[in-house]
């Protein structure tokens, strides 16, 4: 299928949405205003690492639903284009005539500083100068936070850690889950405090398993403070992986609701507590300083 809108795009997973991807989507903004386009972000589905067996970190900062979500909210057009083993294969030179400029209209082109096109990764920024002398085309340079080029891999580390903050600043925005919200054991509501399990993709990275304080979002758009659990509820007992919101001050119904939960700070790690008194008490503690953060 063609479409006949005129586009100026960037190619690439652009995991996370990083301040260095938000950087590229500015530049791809004011090229696309100048030359009467229409901005837009393309990117693979599933990522491009898991198709092809990359040996790395498995996890993702963003789900494709996330990346979407943040890059419409730019103002920018989002494509996720459906990625195999086939279309790894295909030489650049075939991938951008056929996909991007044929397909999708791309009029100009702006690029990361190490993003690679097609088989073998041989459509280098040089290369597709080369072969598309027609194709007018820029490429941003990486930027730097702290003497290092910022990276979804850094954010990764940084989440790992329960390092929030760090992450909060590569990313220029909280880390968030974005997911619906589902049944629990329904113990949380016994113990004084219910908490909302929220559904996680596959492949989202998970940070340091233990509390922390957080903004959640409900469908209404309102805000609200919360403390959260990521981990395994060791002092209720073997458990699946949870990500699990406590909204301060509030009551009501939410299961089915699609909500986004915004890290904070990282309060304390998960506990395997002796009695359930002793776990009260902590989470208590724990929602105070939520409460004051
Ligand atoms: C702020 C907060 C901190 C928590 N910390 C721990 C913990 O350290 N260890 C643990 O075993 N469970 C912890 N929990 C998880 C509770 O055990 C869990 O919320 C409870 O089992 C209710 O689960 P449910 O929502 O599936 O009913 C914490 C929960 C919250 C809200
Ligand atoms: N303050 C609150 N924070 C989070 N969820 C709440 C709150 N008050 C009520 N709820 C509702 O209670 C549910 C959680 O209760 P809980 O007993 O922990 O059950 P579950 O084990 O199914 O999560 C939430 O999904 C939500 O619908």
């Amino acid at each position: 299928m063609t479409d006949k809108v005129l586009r100026a795009a960037t190619v690439g997973n652009f995991d996370g949405c990083h301040l260095g991807h938000q950087q590229i989507f500015q530049i791809l903004r004011n090229e696309a205003k100048a030359h009467g386009l229409v901005p837009t972000v393309i990117s693979f589905e599933p990522h491009t690492r898991h198709v092809l067996g990359i040996p790395g970190h498995p996890a993702l900062l963003t789900t494709t639903e996330e990346k979407g979500a943040f890059v419409r909210s730019l103002g920018l057009d989002f494509l996720a284009l459906p990625f195999s083993r086939e279309v790894a294969e295909q030489p650049y030179q075939t991938f951008i005539q056929n996909e991007i400029l044929d397909k999708l209209n791309v009029k100009f082109l702006v690029l990361g500083h190490d993003h690679r096109f097609g088989a073998a990764g041989k459509g280098s920024f040089d290369a597709i100068l080369q072969t598309f002398p027609e194709l007018p085309a820029i490429q941003v340079s990486a930027k730097y936070k702290d003497g290092e080029v910022l990276s979804s891999s850094r954010i990764r580390d940084a989440l790992e850690k329960g390092a929030v903050e760090r992450a909060t600043t590569f990313l220029g925005r909280p880390y968030r889950f974005h997911g619906i919200v589902v049944a629990g054991k329904r113990i949380g509501r016994t113990i004084g405090f219910p908490t909302a399990n929220v559904q996680t993709g596959v492949y989202k990275l998970i940070p340091k398993y233990g509390a922390y304080a957080a903004v959640v979002r409900l469908q209404d758009g309102s805000a609200h403070r919360a403390v959260v659990n990521i981990g395994l509820q060791p002092s209720i007992g073997d458990l699946p992986l949870a990500v699990e919101a406590h909204i301060l001050d509030f009551n009501a119904d939410i299961y089915g609701q699609t909500i986004d939960v915004d890290l904070l700070t990282f309060i304390r790690a998960e506990q395997k507590f002796a009695s359930i008194d002793d776990l009260k008490r902590q989470i208590g503690m724990d929602a105070d300083f939520a409460r004051n953060y």
